[in-house]
């Protein structure tokens, strides 16, 4: 199977690598940076996002148009997107021609643009920029170091049409890399992008050194939230207990790899948002979504108390001690979604 990775940061990278150590797989990797490409095929590892993870064979670095990518005698059978989320909608509407299944990789919610569009999920994104495309998404909880190293992972593959399901088990499912197939690709949505937006909650709770009690309070009522945002926007209340809604959100809330949950912990040291992104290196999808997921709730009249602290952190409107004393400070209530 010949499949295209657009986008070499961490993820698309050790997917990539993860792709083409199996049997009869010829993979591309495309990185915008021509000089980055080089310097990755040169060295047959990338250096700059996954040192020390060689290259398999079968893994080429290109750089260039990506219609040349995409096109030609050596198309792919699967084309995935392995960009952050604000370049998503780009990506797609350049894509928009392709007629092989397209996957992205991104999880979060677009920001709102400019113009008083925006704010979408990919396949909201997709529906409007893409519509003839055969698309969905690779999500759960994954990060790129264990999966680059052949650690056991299971992925969840998300996508309206079938065709796109199967290419990307086809692609990815191996004995270290379970790939399971879900026709919900609204939930699998909603879970990728509100659990990094939880995670800048635990690790700020972890940070403050609150204890184990207050983090797993953070998970489960959490876990309640992004339930009630999904349900409202059309997925099944089942996904969420499943690889993108628990399963992603345990893994990021809790594990130290999750640049989201460092952002809390940095801001709970009380360094600025500014200084918490630059020293990451790696983008935080729920700093740019978290307003969003808040905007999008309140529209539908749901409530998300812990996103709505996080927002108001994010913006320097309450300190990360008056965040936390807000959500204890709220009135009793039942236990429900
Ligand atoms: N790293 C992980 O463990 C992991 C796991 C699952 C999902 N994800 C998701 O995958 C997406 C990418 O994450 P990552 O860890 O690879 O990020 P990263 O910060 O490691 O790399 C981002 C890559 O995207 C490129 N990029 C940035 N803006 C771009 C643009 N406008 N057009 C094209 N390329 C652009 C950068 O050059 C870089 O190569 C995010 O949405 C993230 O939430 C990451
Ligand atoms: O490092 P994070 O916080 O972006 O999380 C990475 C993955 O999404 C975990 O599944």
């Amino acid at each position: 199977m010949r499949i295209a990775v657009l986008g070499a940061g961490a993820w698309g990278t050790a997917l990539a690598i993860s792709a083409a150590r199996r049997q009869g797989s010829s993979v591309v990797l495309w990185a915008r940076d021509h000089e980055q490409a080089a310097a990755m095929q040169q060295a047959r590892e990338n250096r700059r996002y996954l040192a020390g993870l060689p290259f398999p064979a079968p893994l080429q670095v290109v750089s260039g148009s990506l219609g040349t990518v995409v096109a030609g005698d050596q198309a792919p059978d699967l084309v995935v997107i392995g960009s952050p989320m604000a370049a998503l909608r780009g990506m797609l509407a350049t894509l928009r021609d392709v007629r092989v299944p397209v996957a992205w990789l991104c999880k979060g919610f677009e920001a709102p643009q400019a113009d008083g569009t925006g704010g979408l999920l990919g396949h909201e994104i997709r529906a409007q920029v893409a519509p003839g495309l055969l698309a969905g998404v690779l999500s759960g909880p994954s990060f790129a170091q264990e999966v680059a190293r052949g650690q056991p992972t299971a992925l969840v593959a998300a996508s309206e049409h079938e065709v796109v399901r199967e290419a990307l088990v086809a692609a990815f499912h191996s004995p270290s890399l379970r790939v399971y197939a879900n026709d919900d690709i609204v939930g699998v949505e909603v879970g990728g992008a509100v659990k990094n937006v939880l995670a800048i909650a635990t690790g700020l709770c972890d940070g403050l050194d609150l204890g184990l009690n207050a983090r797993a309070a953070l998970v489960t009522r959490g876990l309640a939230e992004m339930t009630r945002l999904g349900l409202a926007l059309g997925a099944r209340a089942d996904t969420f207990m499943g690889l993108s809604g628990l399963g992603d959100l345990v893994l990021t809330a809790t594990g130290d790899l999750s640049r989201n949950r460092r952002v809390g912990q940095l801001l709970a040291q009380g360094l600025s948002l500014q200084q918490a992104i630059d020293s990451l290196g790696h983008v935080a999808e729920g700093v740019y979504s978290a307003r969003t997921v808040v905007q999008r709730a309140r529209a539908l009249g749901v409530e998300m108390p812990i996103s709505e602290g996080v927002v108001a952190l994010l913006e320097g409107k309450l300190a990360p001690a008056q965040a936390v004393a807000t959500l204890m400070g709220r009135d009793p209530k039942v236990e429900a979604l």
